[in-house]
C-alpha cells in the first residue's frame, strides 16, 4: 500500500459525545464490540449479495463472501475483514464521521438537557462501529467500494477528536478493520477468546466466520428457513444445540410473521422439567436475535416468567441491535414481540392438547406447575391458560385427566357453576361426605389434589362465565333429589338444630339441614368468608404462633338414622344425646381435616363406650 493524499477531519460534535459515552460508560459489556463489527461485516455482504442480482459491474466479483478474523498477539492487533460492499470516500466520511441515526441524536440531546447519564439507557441507541474504541486506542478502516471506478481508502482514528483519511492502493473489495488493542484489552488478541465470542454472539451469522483460518460458526439459522426445508432430525439437532439439551423436544412452534412486527421464531418445549427434579427455578431459555445476531440469551421482560421452560430463538429484524439488556424490559417493541409469542404459544398448546390428549396429559403431569403459576400471575392470559388445566374428577377414571372445557360439555342443563373439591388425593376426596349429594344428582366434581390448586382456583375465580365453587363451603344450592328413607319433620329438624347449636355454642356458626348428604349424618362446611382447611394448614406450617379458632357450619342429614334417633334422644336421654352430638361434630371436623385437639374426643368416646357396654 502506498499513500498519496492525507486529510484530517474533526468528528461531528455528536460523535465525540457518543464516543465519550461508549468508551466510558459501556465498559462492562466491552466484548460486544466483536458482535457489532461482525454484524456490520455481515450486513455489508448481505448488501453485496443483493447487488449481485442487479449489477453486472462489481469490483472483484469472484471473492468468497466470508468474514475473516485474525489476531496477532505479538503486535496486539485484531483484524476483521469482509468482502462486502465496502465504502467510497464519501461514504466513509458520511458513515464513520457523522451520525445518521436520528434516535441517537435525540438521545444525546436529551442527555445534554438532563445533564446526566442514565446507565440503563445507554445501550438503546446504535453504538455499532464506535464500540471498537472500547477495546482499541487506534482503529484503522481499509475499504474499497464495490463500484469499479473507485479507489481504496484508509480511515484512521484514535477515537478522540477526529480521524485521518488517505487513499490506499492495492485493496480488494470490502472492508478490513484493524484494532490496535489497548494495553489492558490484549485478551482480544487471543484466538480462543475470539472463537468463544463468535460462538456466543455470531454463531448463526449467514456467512462463514473464519478465525485464524478455521470456520467457527457451523450452525445454520434454522428459524429463518422454510418449514418444508427442515427435517425432524435437523430440528432436533438444533434444539439440542441451542438448549444444550439431550432430550427430545415435546412440542415445537416455528413461525414467521411480518405484521405488525417482523418475527421469526423457532421454539421448543422440552420433555423433561428440571424444576420438578429438584433443580430449583430454571433460567429462561429463549434467546433474542436481530437478523441472526444474538442480542440477549435470556432477555428479561420478553416472555412471562411462567414460560421459562420454553427453549429456542426469536429473531426480529425490527429490533435495534444495540438495545441494552437493562432497557429491554422498558421497550414497547420487546413487549409487543412477547405478546405475539405468548398468543401463538397458547394457541399451539391448545391445538396440541385437543389433537392428542394422551400426549398432552403426560406432558401436563410434568409441567403443570408452570401453567398454574401462569394463572396466578399472568392476568391477561388467565382464561387461555385455564383451558389447558387438567385434573381428575368424579367422572374420570383414577389416573385419567380431564379439562374445564370438557367439564362444561358434560355439565347438566342449567348448571351455572363448576364444582370442585380440594383434597390431598383422589381416595381421600372420594371418601369424604361432601361428594355424596353431588354423586346422587350426577353432578361432576373436579378434584384438585395439588398443594397449589386452591390458590390457583382462587386466582381464576371463574371459567367461561361459570363460577368455580368449592363443595366444602357453605352456600351451595342443590336441587331436590329422590332420596330413600323417612326424614324428620320440619319442626323436629328445627328443634334438633336449635339443640345442637346451643350445645356447640361458638364452635359452629350455624346448624341446619341440607341436601348434600346421603349416607353420612352430618358434614362440616367452611363458611363462605372463612379460611379453608388447606389454607389453615398452610398458615400453620408457615407460622407456629398462628392461632385462629376453627368455625364451621354444620349441615345435618334429616334422613340419617343417627340424626333421627338423636332428635328423639335429646328429650328422652339428654345425657347420651349430648355425648353423641359432641361426637358427631368431632367426626365432621375430622373428615374436614379440622380437628386440632383430640383430647376431649377421646374422653367422650370412652364415656360413650361405657354407656354402650351398659355401665
Ligand atoms: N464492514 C462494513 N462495510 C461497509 N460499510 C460499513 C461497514 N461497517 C460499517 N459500515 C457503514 O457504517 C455505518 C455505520 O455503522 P454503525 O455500526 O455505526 O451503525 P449501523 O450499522 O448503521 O447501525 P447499528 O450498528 O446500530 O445497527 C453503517 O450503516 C454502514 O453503512
Amino acid at each position: 500500500m502506498s499513500t498519496t493524499t492525507s486529510e484530517k477531519h474533526g468528528f461531528q460534535a455528536e460523535i465525540q459525545q457518543l464516543l465519550d459515552l461508549v468508551v466510558h460508560s459501556l465498559y462492562t459489556d466491552r466484548e460486544i464490540f466483536l458482535r457489532e463489527l461482525v454484524s456490520n461485516a455481515s450486513d455489508a455482504m448481505e448488501k453485496l449479495r443483493h447487488l449481485e442480482s442487479t449489477e453486472k459491474d462489481i469490483q472483484d466479483s469472484g471473492l468468497p463472501l466470508e468474514v475473516t478474523i485474525s489476531a496477532d498477539q505479538e503486535a496486539g492487533t485484531l483484524t476483521i475483514q469482509d468482502r462486502g460492499i465496502g465504502m467510497t470516500r464519501e461514504e466513509l466520511v458520511e458513515n464513520l464521521g457523522t451520525i445518521a441515526h436520528s434516535g441517537t441524536k435525540a438521545f444525546l440531546q436529551s442527555m445534554k438537557e438532563s445533564g446526566s447519564t442514565p446507565a440503563g439507557m445507554i445501550g438503546q441507541f446504535g453504538v455499532g462501529f464506535y464500540s471498537a474504541f472500547m477495546v482499541a486506542d487506534e482503529v484503522q478502516v481499509f475499504t474499497r467500494s464495490w463500484r469499479k471506478d473507485g479507489e481504496g481508502w484508509v480511515w484512521i482514528s484514535d477515537g478522540k477528536t477526529g480521524y485521518e483519511m488517505e487513499s490506499a492502493e492495492g485493496l480488494e473489495r470490502g472492508t478490513k478493520i484493524v484494532l490496535k488493542l489497548k494495553e489492558d484489552q490484549k485478551e482480544y488478541a487471543e484466538e480462543y477468546r475470539i472463537k468463544h465470542l463468535v460462538e456466543t454472539y455470531s454463531n448463526f451469522v449467514g456467512f462463514p466466520v473464519m478465525v485464524d483460518g478455521k470456520r467457527v460458526n457451523e450452525i445454520e439459522a434454522l428459524w429463518l428457513k422454510n418449514k418444508s426445508e427442515i427435517s425432524e432430525e435437523e430440528y432436533k439437532a438444533f434444539y439440542q444445540f441451542q438448549a444444550k439439551a439431550f432430550d427430545e423436544p415435546q412440542y415445537r412452534l416455528h413461525f414467521a410473521a411480518d405484521a405488525p412486527i417482523s418475527i421469526n421464531a423457532l421454539l421448543f418445549v422440552p420433555s423433561e422439567n428440571p424444576e420438578r427434579m429438584g433443580f430449583g427455578k430454571v433460567d429462561g431459555g429463549v434467546a433474542l436475535y436481530c437478523k441472526k445476531v444474538l442480542i440477549d440469551a435470556d432477555p428479561k421482560g420478553l416472555l412471562p416468567e411462567w414460560l421459562r421452560f420454553m427453549k429456542g430463538v426469536i429473531d426480529s429484524a425490527d429490533l435495534p441491535l444495540n438495545i441494552s439488556r437493562e432497557s429491554m424490559q422498558d421497550s414497547a417493541l420487546v413487549r409487543k414481540i412477547g405478546q405475539v409469542i405468548v398468543k401463538r404459544v397458547l394457541k399451539m398448546f391448545e391445538k396440541e392438547a385437543s389433537g392428542d390428549p394422551e400426549k398432552w396429559q403426560a406432558f401436563y403431569k410434568k409441567f403443570d406447575r408452570f401453567f398454574k403459576e401462569g394463572i396466578a400471575t399472568d392476568f391477561a392470559h388467565r382464561e387461555a391458560l385455564a383451558k389447558l388445566l387438567r385434573f381428575e374428577s368424579s367422572m374420570t377414571e383414577a389416573g385419567k385427566l380431564t379439562g374445564l372445557v370438557d367439564y362444561l360439555t358434560r355439565a347438566k342443563e342449567g348448571q351455572e357453576v363448576i364444582y370442585y373439591l380440594v383434597g390431598s388425593n383422589r381416595d381421600q376426596i372420594e371418601a369424604s361426605p361432601y361428594l355424596e349429594g353431588f354423586r346422587k344428582r350426577g353432578l361432576e366434581v373436579v378434584y384438585f389434589t395439588d398443594a397449589v390448586d386452591e390458590y390457583v382456583v382462587d386466582s381464576l375465580g371463574d371459567f367461561d362465565g361459570k363460577k368455580l365453587v368449592s363443595i366444602a363451603k357453605s352456600g351451595v344450592d342443590l336441587e331436590d333429589a329422590e332420596l330413600d328413607g323417612e326424614a324428620l319433620s320440619e319442626e323436629e329438624t328445627q328443634s334438633l338444630c336449635e339443640f345442637l347449636k346451643a350445645e356447640f355454642g361458638d364452635r359452629v356458626t350455624q346448624v341446619a339441614a341440607g341436601k348434600r348428604l346421603v349416607d353420612s349424618p352430618v358434614v362440616a362446611l367452611t363458611p363462605e368468608d372463612a379460611m379453608t382447611p388447606q389454607m389453615r394448614a398452610m398458615m400453620k406450617a408457615m407460622d407456629e404462633n398462628f392461632s385462629d379458632e376453627v368455625k364451621v357450619e354444620l349441615e345435618i342429614n334429616p334422613r340419617h338414622e343417627i340424626v333421627r334417633k338423636l332428635a328423639a334422644a335429646k328429650d328422652a336421654e339428654p345425657e347420651v344425646a349430648k355425648l353423641v352430638a359432641g361426637q358427631l361434630l368431632d367426626n365432621a371436623l375430622m373428615a374436614a381435616g379440622l380437628l386440632e385437639d383430640a383430647r376431649e374426643t377421646v374422653k367422650r368416646m370412652n364415656a360413650l363406650m361405657a354407656k354402650a357396654l351398659g355401665s
